[in-house]
């Protein structure tokens, strides 16, 4: 089997001490104007800023560079990762801003036809079909590369970010840690999902650089390969 051609991937999160991505009321205020600048200026030098679902049920996001100075042409494509196509026609992230890819499972059902006949309506928008169950992240990553998306930004959230890392797609981590602590067992965290039985297949990461920053610490791996 050849080496899997896929865009370098840079996973970014503001998180509180404890790990959380936001409180169990779902207030995810964490990173100060300084950090959402520091996320905004890698946003402008990548192809793709990347989320699952749930960060657009939850946030609204509009996934632009809208916090430091920027042209309407520096926006990369927004992909959205939506297994059941649960996305509002009227969510942010499909606003004529960028253009937006919705990569879907290959699974139909009526709602889903009527509501890819809607999105496929829309002048900016894309749906990418893959998996059946779930997104097959991997063989998206491959599609996503073969159409010149190069480097991608994975904004989260906690789950979304367990499968990138379970499949082994993550590349590098560059997170902001606030000096908050949030608790709560049901908040999300920066890596959910089913977690790793063991250490030894645990993601490896080596420390490449950390500075304080705001209030808090930026921290940068490298993912072991
Ligand atoms: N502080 C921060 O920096 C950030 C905070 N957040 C916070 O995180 C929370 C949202 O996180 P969360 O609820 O985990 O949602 P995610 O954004 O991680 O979306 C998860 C969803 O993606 C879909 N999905 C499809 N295929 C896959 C796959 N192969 N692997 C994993 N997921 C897949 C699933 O829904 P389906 O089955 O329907 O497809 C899944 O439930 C919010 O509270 C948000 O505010 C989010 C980003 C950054
Ligand atoms: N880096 C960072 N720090 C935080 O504190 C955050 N809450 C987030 N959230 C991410 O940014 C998205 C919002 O993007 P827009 O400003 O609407 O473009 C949000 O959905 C999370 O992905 N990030």
């Amino acid at each position: 089997m050849g080496e899997l051609l896929k865009p370098y991937v840079i996973s970014n999160v503001g998180m509180s001490l404890d790990g959380k991505l936001a409180t169990i009321d779902n207030d995810s205020r964490i990173s100060g104007e300084e950090d959402l600048k520091r996320v905004h200026n890698i946003r402008k030098n990548v192809d793709g800023i990347m989320v699952g679902i749930g960060t657009i049920l939850k946030d609204d996001p509009r996934l632009t560079v809208h916090k430091i100075d920027a042209k309407i042409g520096d926006n990369p494509i927004r992909i959205v990762i939506d297994s059941n196509l649960r996305i509002p026609l009227n969510a942010r992230v499909l606003n004529k801003d960028a253009k937006t890819i919705i990569a879907t499972t290959l699974k139909d059902t009526p709602n889903k036809i009527e509501k890819i006949n809607k999105l496929k309506d829309m002048e900016n928008v894309e749906i990418i079909r893959t998996g059946i169950e779930k997104v097959n992240l991997k063989k998206l990553m491959e599609i996503l590369y073969k159409k010149g998306i190069k480097k991608i930004l994975l904004e989260g959230g906690g789950t979304l970010n367990w499968g990138m890392f379970k499949e082994n797609l993550v590349d590098e981590v560059s997170v902001y840690v606030a000096p908050k602590i949030f608790g709560g067992v049901g908040a999300p965290t920066y890596v959910d999902g089913e977690g790793f039985k063991t250490v030894d297949e645990c993601v490896k990461l080596k420390l490449e650089k950390y500075y304080p920053f705001d209030e808090g610490i930026v921290l940068e791996f490298k993912v072991k390969k």
